[in-house]
């Protein structure tokens, strides 16, 4: 899919440097160009991207502090600066907009919903957010600032791709160590989305030099999968999970089929997240040790397991000596997690506004109505 990606804030601007990196690093070429966008001069200092510095005029290249409100006033004074920087370099040829950000602090919470809007505006190429949800450890603005964001995120972006961060953090990890293994891990897994739908002679094939034979590919997966796939909007995950390949084909049945287990089960963005209203399955690795047997049983798991009957699938053709398995769920808005988080962030935001009692428990499909959440537009 070819790509136009934007981070904002510190969390999105060091996303989008790992996945324009981890796309570099493979030959894929399907990030065609990557912005980030801050109010904080000093975190846009040192990425390897192009930048904008939005509200200095107010904030005097100081960032805002945590305050959404300010974020998203920010971005919307100087959306004609950043759509500008954008147009040279959304063209025809671009398939989609992906802007990243994390949820809990200011620019990037407050930035993305606006951004997303103007971008809708004005594009008819799909608008794909990855909103990065705060750790449950973090403090109460970050949880309600998150809530505001993803309430609003989600109704202005085609999809919101959520990518919760105490998913991938490895026990142990300090702060700075865990956010650098979860950015790989974001890198490498929506690296692998956007690429798959690229089209094989448009890959480098910087793991094995065109060496992979064209005519494999009845089943290839095409980019208009994954936008399918996202057509229904809302919220997505995705889930990710690798295991060395046998040399005999007959064993790889087994284990494309338990290397989708472990990504859909154990894998995914947004830990518990399995029903889905469609879903992606992509097999990567060795065109002749992608099992065909084992791609459509998997396949066929994954339509059981998320009680989706749109489950798409295909192959996506790596020299490498893995099998690895992308599932890509969009609708997840019921999945616990999901709940768990907006009646989090409608507690904090309680606290912070002083009535408590207007955060009892409700379901998350409902917190994306009510008004226990403020929208942030
Ligand atoms: N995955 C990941 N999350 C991050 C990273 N840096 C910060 N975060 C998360 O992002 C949230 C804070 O957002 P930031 O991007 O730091 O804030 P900002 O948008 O720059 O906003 P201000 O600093 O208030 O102007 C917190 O929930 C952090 O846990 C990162 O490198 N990776």
């Amino acid at each position: 899919m070819k790509t136009v990606l934007v981070g904002v804030g510190q969390a999105g601007g060091k996303v989008a440097t790992a996945l324009a990196e981890y796309d570099d690093e493979m030959g894929f070429r399907a990030i065609r160009d990557a912005l980030a966008i801050n109010s904080a001069k000093a975190d846009l200092q040192g990425l390897p991207l192009d930048t904008v510095l939005i509200g200095q005029d107010v904030v005097k290249g100081h960032g805002v502090g945590g305050d959404n409100q300010l974020g998203a006033e920010v971005m919307q004074n100087d959306a004609d600066e950043v759509l500008n920087e954008l147009s040279g370099r959304i063209d025809s040829e671009t398939e989609a907009i992906f802007i990243v950000a994390g949820l809990g602090g200011g620019t990037g919470s407050g930035g993305a919903p606006v951004l997303a809007k103007e971008l809708e505006r004005i594009y008819d190429v799909p608008v794909y957010a990855i909103g990065i949800l705060p750790g449950r450890d973090e403090g109460s603005l970050y949880q309600a600032n998150a809530g505001r964001s993803l309430k609003t995120l989600a109704r202005e972006a085609d999809s919101t791709i959520l990518i919760d961060n105490d998913a991938w953090r490895e026990t142990g990890d300090s702060v700075a160590e865990g956010m650098a293994t979860i950015n790989e891990r974001i890198a490498r897994r929506i690296g692998l989305l956007l690429a798959a739908g690229e089209p094989i002679e448009d890959r480098s094939m910087g793991l094995g030099g065109g060496g992979i034979d064209r005519d494999v590919g009845q089943s290839v997966v095409d980019t208009s999968e994954v936008i399918n796939t996202l057509r229904g909007g809302g919220l997505a995950a995705v889930g990710y999970a690798s295991s060395e390949a046998s040399e005999d084909p007959d064993d790889n049945v087994n284990v494309v089929t338990s290397t989708t287990r472990q990504a859909l089960l154990t894998g995914t963005s947004l830990p518990e997240a399995t029903t889905a209203d469609a879903a992606l399955l992509v097999a990567a690795g060795r065109p002749d040790s992608l099992s065909r047997k084992g791609v459509e049983r998997a396949r066929s798991w994954v339509e059981e397991e998320t009680g989706s009957m749109e489950v798409r699938g295909g192959d996506f053709p790596l020299d490498t000596d893995d099998i690895s398995a992308l599932v890509l769920l969009s609708g997840v808005e019921g999945s616990p997690r999901v709940t768990a988080f907006m009646n989090r962030a409608a507690e904090a935001q309680a606290e912070t506004d002083d009535q408590s009692e207007g955060a009892a428990k409700r379901d998350a499909a409902e917190s994306f109505q009510n008004d226990e959440l403020d929208d942030l537009l």
